[in-house]
């Protein structure tokens, strides 16, 4: 190091700085050189080294959601994340969403081959969005039929990167250990990717959702219809609905049938934890598909698996949904790419041992250690409810003569509904009756 002379050409050199807890800066380091010729040099020199590196991004679709959490989106991409893309000499098309579903209708029509990657700012919902535009677009483009719960979906070629803007971002939270857009934004300029499990959702044979995050029925599904009526209060409705929802105590009852991924490493009660570079993903992805085929030239029939009851909740977790109010999430040993669920059932219990259950989610007790909670690692899945979805109206009288329990959306009425409704990464699926499988790796994430 030495101080500059007048003469002297400055150089700047940004780099990407880790740390502590998951984070990334950008950092800089400034050279002098009075040789003017030699300095250009060294500038071409990294330029060609940094062009050699085919995984960074050099266009990019960037969705803002100016809605999301606490609809500070436009603000932080402008303040935070496009001077980094500009410093990196990453181009961009910025569209700011009007509506919902903007996005995914924009993806269904734009040609996707200008672009190295898609960035969403927002939250889950967002990514959500996203993530079905690019797959449907890919899928229609192969003629493959998504309403067939059998058909082998086709990989989507493109990433996704998310800048977190929302009011959970578990997705951002789980792929990159912290929900901050520079360390977003900088996973994204140097390329890093990360394969995703993605499940489809169907009902009667008809497609309904993908799903990368969580799918929870009772409780978790009950939370996010409740918050959708106080989406003024911003991300602390969750934790009022999440309150109210405990109170309501509601059970809901069905049958569950399961097929366990029995060819896959690892369990849901594993210590180890999922990370870049996982063991387990790499592995259990070529471990299923030899299976798979194998099952397909045998026709081998499966073993499945039958649990029947009432339940408080029923969560399908295609990874660890870890976000910072639930550090370790709700299966804190579920893989990002293994081609895997973890079904997890928590039967009728008291409201102290449900209290307890959802206290584990936030610390590091095990949340599985209980006599009312089942997890399996599954491939597909099944759930039937007790009561016919068709006739609604009937359904509330069988809950009142049933149940009589308090009533959340009726407070007077003192009836209970007997069906709930999933929560699908966010986003709500009216049905009670689902089929659920794995899928396919989806779009590697760009912020990995
Ligand atoms: N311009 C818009 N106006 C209204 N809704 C929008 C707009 N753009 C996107 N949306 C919808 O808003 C919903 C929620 O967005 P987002 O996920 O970004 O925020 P959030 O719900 O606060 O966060 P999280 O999903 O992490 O809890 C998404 O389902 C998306 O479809």
């Amino acid at each position: 190091k030495r101080l500059s002379r007048q003469e002297d050409v400055p150089r700047i050199l940004y780099y990407v700085q880790r740390s502590k807890e998951h984070h990334w800066c950008c950092a800089e380091v400034t050279f002098y050189c009075s040789d003017q010729l030699l300095c250009n040099q060294w500038v071409q020199a990294l330029q060609r080294r940094l062009d050699l590196q085919g995984v960074r991004p050099k266009n990019l679709l960037v969705f803002i959601n100016p809605f999301g959490g606490k609809q500070l989106g436009k603000h932080i991409y402008d303040k935070k994340v496009a001077p980094l893309f500009q410093l990196a000499s990453i181009t961009t098309e910025v569209i700011v969403t009007e509506h919902a579903n903007h996005a995914r209708d924009h993806l269904a029509e734009v040609d996707l081959r200008i672009y190295d990657g898609i960035v969403c700012v927002g939250g889950d919902g967002m990514f959500s969005e996203v993530i079905h535009g690019l797959i449907c677009q890919t899928q229609k483009i192969a003629g493959i039929d998504q309403n067939d719960p059998n058909s082998k979906l086709v990989a989507c070629s493109l990433r996704i990167g998310i800048i977190p803007a929302g009011s959970t971002d578990c997705i951002c939270y789980a792929t990159v250990g912290v929900n901050d857009p520079v360390t977003s934004a900088l996973h994204i300029i140097v390329g890093d990717s990360q394969p995703m499990d993605v499940s489809s959702v169907h009902h009667n044979n008809t497609f309904l959702k993908y799903s990368v995050s969580l799918l929870g029925y009772g409780f978790y599904g009950d939370v996010l219809k409740d918050s959708e009526n106080n989406r003024w209060m911003g991300p602390s409705r969750y934790d009022f609905s999440g309150f109210k929802t405990f109170l309501s105590h509601q059970c809901y009852e069905g049958t569950v049938l399961y097929l366990p991924a029995t060819e896959t490493l690892g369990n849901p009660r594993d210590e180890s934890r999922c990370t870049a570079g996982c063991y387990v993903c790499q592995y259990s992805g070529k471990l299923l598909d030899l299976s798979n085929n194998k099952q397909e030239l045998k026709h081998v029939e499966e073993d499945w698996k039958v649990v029947k009851g009432k339940f408080l909740a029923i969560n399908a977790a295609n990874m660890s949904c870890a976000c910072s109010k639930s550090p370790m999430g709700l299966s804190p040993a579920a893989h990002l790419a293994d081609g895997t669920i973890d079904l997890i059932l928590v039967r009728k219990c008291s409201r102290f041992n449900f209290l307890r259950h959802l206290i584990r989610h936030t610390n590091k007790d095990d949340q599985f250690d209980l006599a009312f909670v089942e997890v399996y690692r599954v491939k597909q899945f099944i759930f039937t409810p007790k009561y016919s979805e068709e006739d609604n109206i009937d359904i509330r009288d069988i809950g009142k003569n049933l149940f009589g329990q308090f009533c959340s959306d009726h407070p007077a009425c003192g009836c209970s509904q007997v069906n709930s409704n999933w929560n699908c990464d966010g986003e709500i699926i009216e049905h009670a009756a689902v089929e659920v499988r794995y899928v396919l790796f989806c779009c590697l994430e760009l912020s990995g």
